[in-house]
């Protein structure tokens, strides 16, 4: 039999494209890897904003993972926005049974324009239920604020907010810091033991909706294909600086990243 690297995404679905299921399901077309879905509620988006978002019921989340898992199976999986913490809880009650499959968690929360894609008493659920299964978790700083009730300003502080959510119970933490300001981008990982830290230049654009997703997508993809996670980080930075590097410029307002994006 062939053997092609699976990858499932379990996020919201953004009609503009550049984000979620879209997002994700494009990077992993791009980085060679079989995409699933799994949606978990459908948001109403384009460039200008969020619009609406609609739930799916938390059985209809947990069937579409169920049965792709079953059938298909994957060797990697990602989620994304979650919503509730009824649906935090099914989305780790399917996977749980899956311990070979390497799991991203982006701590998605609120949308760059400020809308919530979860609600404020589904972090506990996040933390006790969903955490413990990753292999890596990828917050950016309000998220890693928001988990940890620490104040991050710095990379010294990235560094301890690091330290706190590894405390957790998670194994890898990938703090992302593209939230700071100046005009270098920082992002560290660490594995309970030592940072590997990325630094890369700050590309001045409005252009950046969807960097998060499409970055924990690129990731997933090769988690997937057995890539080490340093080298995976690696890729996917290189991936994500590239995609906002030459983001196609679409709509009015925050425009997605450029997901056909070749990095060598
Ligand atoms: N202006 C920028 N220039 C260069 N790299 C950037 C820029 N903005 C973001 N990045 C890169 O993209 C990665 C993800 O970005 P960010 O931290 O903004 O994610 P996010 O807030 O989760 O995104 P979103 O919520 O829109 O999906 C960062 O870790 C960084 O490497
Ligand atoms: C569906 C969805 N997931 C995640 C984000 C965060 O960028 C977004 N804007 N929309």
């Amino acid at each position: 039999m062939k053997q092609v690297a699976r990858a499932l995404t379990i996020a919201g679905s953004d009609s503009g494209g550049g984000a979620g299921i879209q997002a994700d399901l494009k990077t992993f077309h791009q980085f060679g890897a079989y995409g699933m879905s799994a949606i978990t509620a459908i948001t109403v988006q384009s460039t200008l904003g969020v619009f609406g978002v609609y739930p799916m019921t938390t059985e209809a989340v947990a069937q579409q993972i169920h049965e792709v898992l079953r059938d298909i199976g994957a060797d990697a999986a990602k989620t994304g926005m979650l919503f509730d913490a009824a649906i935090i809880r099914a989305v780790a009650d399917e996977l749980r049974p899956y311990n070979k499959l390497k799991l991203v968690v982006d701590p998605v929360m609120i949308a760059k324009g400020g809308a919530k894609l979860l609600q404020d008493d589904a972090i506990e659920a996040l933390t006790k239920g969903l955490l413990p299964l990753a292999e890596v978790v990828t917050p950016n700083v309000p998220e890693a604020e928001c988990l940890t009730g620490m104040q991050i300003r710095n990379a010294e502080q990235m560094r301890e907010a690091a330290k706190a959510i590894h405390a957790l119970g998670v194994r890898n933490v990938m703090m992302k810091g593209g939230h700071l300001e100046g005009d270098e981008v920082r992002d560290i990982l660490y594995d309970g033991q030592a940072f590997h830290e990325i630094v890369h230049e700050r590309i001045q654009t409005r252009h950046t909706h969807g960097t998060g997703c499409t970055f924990s997508a690129a990731l997933t993809a090769e988690l997937a294909k057995g890539t080490p996670l340093i080298e995976a980080v690696e890729k996917a930075n290189r991936f994500i600086f590239e995609a906002i590097k030459t983001a196609p410029e679409l709509g009015g307002g925050h425009g997605p990243t450029n997901h056909w994006a070749v990095i060598e």
